[in-house]
């Protein structure tokens, strides 16, 4: 099957900042994928990118069919009523779903009549994810949409988009800072740190791919290719992809996401990219 997304050697250059660099990728369609990074990984930047709201200054971007985006400030004209928004989306989109999203906000309760200024952050998020559905699209982009929300709205959201991706063959591409909110929508991972990408892989593959490693600090690690390793008094705990090292003081467990994805992090020079071998590739 081709994928909904495909990334090729992109990079993206703002003036003498070069904000991504040389990233290969590519998201099977149907996956929910998760964008991680910090805070000027490159994120947002790739989003745009993918939508086509930005040109690649290198590589090239292809996604299979039509894409929506919900930006991460302001998705919506705070001027506009509900029932506004919708006739917006529907003059701007060729396949529009405006029953189902107008099903979708009464369900939720959010009147149409209501001017988008006056709806909370939560409300806020649920229509522009509601109008971003209606526009039927094959890849769903979502920078940051649960940023701002309690834990119940955040839930509700994640219940809708789950719903579509259920529904049919719709792939999603989501940016969080918050891996616990991911954890259970997500099952592709995508890792940027710097502008470069680190992590683009099935999410149980991968957990399935490294492990946690403790053991006594002078446990050799020779034999295991190291993501990355801390201490804490005598102990070491490391993260290590592949093969587990030779000498049998360390103990292994499967990772969680959030240890696989901050044993990236605090590695900028580890990646686990398809094609790459050797020590922290
Ligand atoms: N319009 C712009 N002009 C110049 N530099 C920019 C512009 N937009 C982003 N950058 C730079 O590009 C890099 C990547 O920014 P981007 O917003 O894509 O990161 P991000 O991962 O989404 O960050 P955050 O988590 O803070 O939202 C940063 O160094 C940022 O300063």
């Amino acid at each position: 099957m081709s994928p909904a997304l495909e990334v090729t050697g992109l990079g993206v250059r703002y003036r003498r900042t070069w904000a991504l660099r040389d990233c290969s990728l590519s998201v099977p369609a149907g996956r929910v994928a998760a964008l991680v990074g910090p805070n000027g990984a490159g994120k947002t930047t790739l989003m745009h990118v993918a939508v086509g709201l930005l040109r690649p200054s290198r590589g090239t971007v292809r996604v299979a069919g039509a894409a929506a985006f919900v930006a991460q400030d302001k998705p919506l004209y705070e001027s506009f009523t509900v029932a506004e928004m919708l006739a917006f989306g529907r003059r701007m989109n060729t396949r529009w779903d405006g029953a189902a999203a107008a099903v979708r906000l009464a369900g939720l309760g959010i009147p149409p009549e209501r001017k988008v200024s006056a709806l909370s952050g939560g409300q806020q998020a649920q229509v522009a994810v509601t109008l971003a559905l209606a526009s039927r699209p094959d890849l769903l982009v979502l920078d940051e949409p649960l940023a701002n929300l309690d834990p119940l709205a955040r839930h509700d959201v994640i219940r809708v988009i789950m719903a579509e991706v259920a529904d049919r063959e719709l792939t999603v591409l989501l940016s969080s800072h918050v891996v616990s909110d991911l954890e259970e929508t997500c099952d592709w991972l995508i890792v940027l740190n710097g502008g470069g990408l680190q992590v683009s892989g099935d999410v149980e593959e991968l957990l399935d791919g490294h492990h946690v490693l403790t053991g006594p600090d002078g446990a050799s690690a020779a034999g295991a290719r190291v993501v990355g390793a801390s201490r804490t008094g005598r102990q070491v705990s490391m993260l290590v992809r592949g093969a587990l090292p030779l000498d049998p003081r360390w103990q292994a467990r499967r990772p969680g996401l959030e240890e696989l994805v901050m044993g990236y992090l605090r590695s900028p020079g580890s990646s686990a990219l398809p094609g790459l071998t050797g020590v922290g590739a």
